[in-house]
């Protein structure tokens, strides 16, 4: 069989999609090699799955583990005649030749040409252009020295986080770390203090600059948004208790809402030859950011501004390609930060950086710019969702073995063993969660002037209990759950047994953009009745009004409500994956892990599930070898930063 065969073939069962085929196909019909075709196909394959780029000599090592190939669950009756991955990597030719041919191929020259050849990867040109705009954009930024004076850093300092005492302070290190260039990053777990630190950051920049500076905060969907809002609208009032009074930012956005989207296309508003009008952007959820989203900022920010990220660099990344802030923290646990800085963070914090932490040549430049922090003022480290996520992060099995076979005694954290989802106890636990939410249903207030403000409640309880799972499809995908869920719930009111789309007290998340209805990706609405006589109609928050509204200003909630009929993309939220969770918390949070392995559970995933938590996190599993399996397995996302 060719080579472009083999390909068809795997296209045939499902294994790679349209647009990899379509674009191997459209490469072999330009070059007339068959070579540049398949490996086009198997970048762009690569790039569905979230690596930017084709690593040749590490997908030549172990093609099926690189490749993720055959897919876990390939029904096709046709894979038994597909080619083995490790086949088409042999025929193609050892990765030295592979990449010679295509240095040579029409497939890589030029400035239009499809692929780029970096070092031993392939790129799509368009993903090789976005690493380059953030290399070299951030390295502009990095190079632009705004170290402030030492004399006036140091007091503002103190005054912003008291006394330097023997521990060391890594939010005073952020902090000032953060004024010496035009680049920092902040990272660290839940609770660490990322908004508690960059409040008085603002106030520390503010009182640095001559003239007033507009801060703009944004993130990278409405959820996170609001979230930022609302915890640096809680922080603000301690600072100006303190006696220290700045200007208050605008209320946080979403970061497509910033940049300015426009009709069918892909381009944003604002971009080089039109940035953003901001001296500062705060972009908080930054592993969220994938490397598209990150160019397209670094492209429209206004020269001299300062980019300022946050994020837990040990979430899931983005569901698209790039794991941007994973690669810029690379090496961020044990630090590294040249002697020259460490000595001038020394004397403006009045602590010392650890000399295991002081090295001369990092081998990862962002370092210098980047501060980890480390101590959870939410979590207690030692036990409970905080010790359950640490030993998780750090890829610790003998604790949650214990923990998982009961031999630990543990408060907010609970292990629930459940084989089949069918059964009754798994069903008394769900509808124990969602009791207060059915309770709430069923209390419709007969003033209409109630009806806003009992809409608010319920969306506000959809926050108390929370189910979030690994995998789609299946027993214990988002889908069937989500059924079940429904049925177990809706009993009474679904008579026949039949759901329809649309009913009384369905929760619903919006699952895309609809800039005409002002709706986006990951909202959540509920589906009620304002009076018996009336529609079913859609709940939904109110959005955040941007630029008009300042944080410092109390939340003013509301409601809106839409017609089910002009909602075309949603799907039931009793159940959500743990990648629509990102950038919200829950208080009581619970993670379905499926009874069997797949590549898709991994640390990543779990921890992501167990910070989702506020109060209460229960693990609901079939088989605790698949939990530590799944927290053995980590995601490595290939990519150039
Ligand atoms: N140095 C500190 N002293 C006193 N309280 C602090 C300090 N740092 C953080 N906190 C408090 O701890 C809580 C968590 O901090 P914060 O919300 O800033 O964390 P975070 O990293 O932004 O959390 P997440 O992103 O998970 O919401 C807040 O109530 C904050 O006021």
């Amino acid at each position: 069989m060719k080579l472009m065969e083999s390909l068809e073939k795997w296209y045939a069962c499902g294994w790679i999609r349209a647009i990899d085929m379509n674009l191997a196909r459209y490469v072999m019909r330009a070059t007339e090699d068959e070579v540049s075709a398949v490996i086009a196909g198997l970048t762009s394959y690569q790039l569905g799955r979230g690596h930017p780029r084709l690593d040749v000599s590490n997908c030549w090592q172990d093609p099926e583990q690189v490749l993720a190939l055959p897919p876990e669950h390939s029904f096709s009756p046709l894979t038994r005649e597909a080619t083995s991955p490790h086949d088409v990597i042999t025929r193609l030719g050892t990765p030295e030749a592979v990449l010679k041919q295509l240095t040579n191929s029409a497939a890589t020259q030029g400035e239009d040409s499809p692929l780029v050849i970096a070092g031993n990867c392939v790129y799509l040109r368009r993903y090789w252009r976005y690493e380059q705009v953030i290399k070299h954009g951030l390295a502009q930024l990095m190079q632009t020295e705004t170290t402030p004076n030492e004399d006036r850093l140091r007091p503002l300092l103190t005054q912003l986080f008291g006394e330097p005492d023997s521990t060391i302070s890594w939010q005073r290190m952020a902090c000032a770390l953060a004024t010496r260039s035009l680049f920092s990053i902040i990272t660290g777990g839940p609770g660490t203090g990322k908004t508690y630190t960059v409040v008085r950051l603002i106030a520390t920049l503010q009182a640095l600059s001559p003239q007033p500076l507009r801060i703009k905060l944004a993130a990278p969907t409405g959820k996170a948004a609001a979230r930022m809002t609302e915890s640096i609208r809680a922080e603000l009032p301690k600072l100006n208790q303190s006696g220290i009074q700045f200007p208050a930012p605008d209320e946080a956005t979403t970061l497509h809402r910033l940049l300015g989207t426009q009709p069918h296309s892909r381009a944003f508003r604002h971009h080089r030859t039109n940035p953003l009008a901001l001296d500062v952007l705060i972009v908080d959820e930054a592993s969220m950011v994938d490397v598209e989203m990150m160019a397209a900022i670094v492209e429209a920010l206004p020269s001299g501004a300062r980019l300022i990220l946050l994020g837990d660099k040990d979430q899931l990344a983005s569901v698209e390609a790039g794991a941007v802030l994973g690669q810029l923290c690379r090496g961020a646990d044990a630090g590294s930060y040249a002697p020259e800085l460490a000595a001038w963070l020394g004397r403006v914090s009045g602590q010392s950086i650890p000399k295991a932490m002081q090295q001369a040549a990092a081998s990862n430049p962002y370092l210098q710019h980047v501060v980890m922090l480390r101590t959870s003022r939410r979590f207690n480290a030692e036990e409970g969702i905080g010790k359950l996520a640490h030993e998780v992060n750090q890829q610790q099995t003998s604790w949650l073995q214990k923990w998982l076979s009961g031999e630990l005694e543990a408060n907010e954290i609970h292990y629930f063993p459940v084989r089949v989802a069918g059964e009754q106890r798994f069903r008394q636990f769900i509808e124990r969660g969602f009791a207060d939410y059915m309770k709430l249903l069923s209390n419709r207030p007969d003033n209409a002037a109630d009806i806003d403000s009992w809409a608010a409640q319920l969306l506000t309880q959809l926050t108390e209990f929370q189910v979030l799972v690994a995998v789609r499809e299946g027993e214990w995908g988002v889908r069937e759950l989500n059924q079940k869920f429904a049925l177990w719930l809706h009993a009474e009111a679904l008579r026949g047994g039949v759901l329809p789309t649309w009913y009384y007290g369905r929760p619903i998340m919006i699952t895309h953009n609809d800039y005409s209805l002002n709706v986006r990706n990951g909202d959540i609405g509920v589906v009620l009745q304002r009076a018996a006589d009336e529609p079913l109609r859609v709940a939904l928050w109110s959005e955040t009004k941007g630029a008009e509204s300042r944080v410092a200003e109390p939340k003013a909630t509301s409601v809106r409500w839409l017609l089910p009929s002009r909602l075309t993309q949603v799907e039931s939220v009793y159940a959500m994956t743990v990648h629509k969770s990102q950038g919200s918390e829950f208080k009581h949070t619970v993670l379905v892990v499926p009874d069997r392995d797949s590549p898709v559970l991994t640390k990543e995933l779990v921890y992501t599930g167990i910070t989702r938590a506020k109060q209460q996190f229960t693990l609901v599993a079939a088989a605790p070898e698949v939990v530590e399996t799944a927290v053995l397995r980590r995601i490595e996302r290939s990519g150039g930063l």
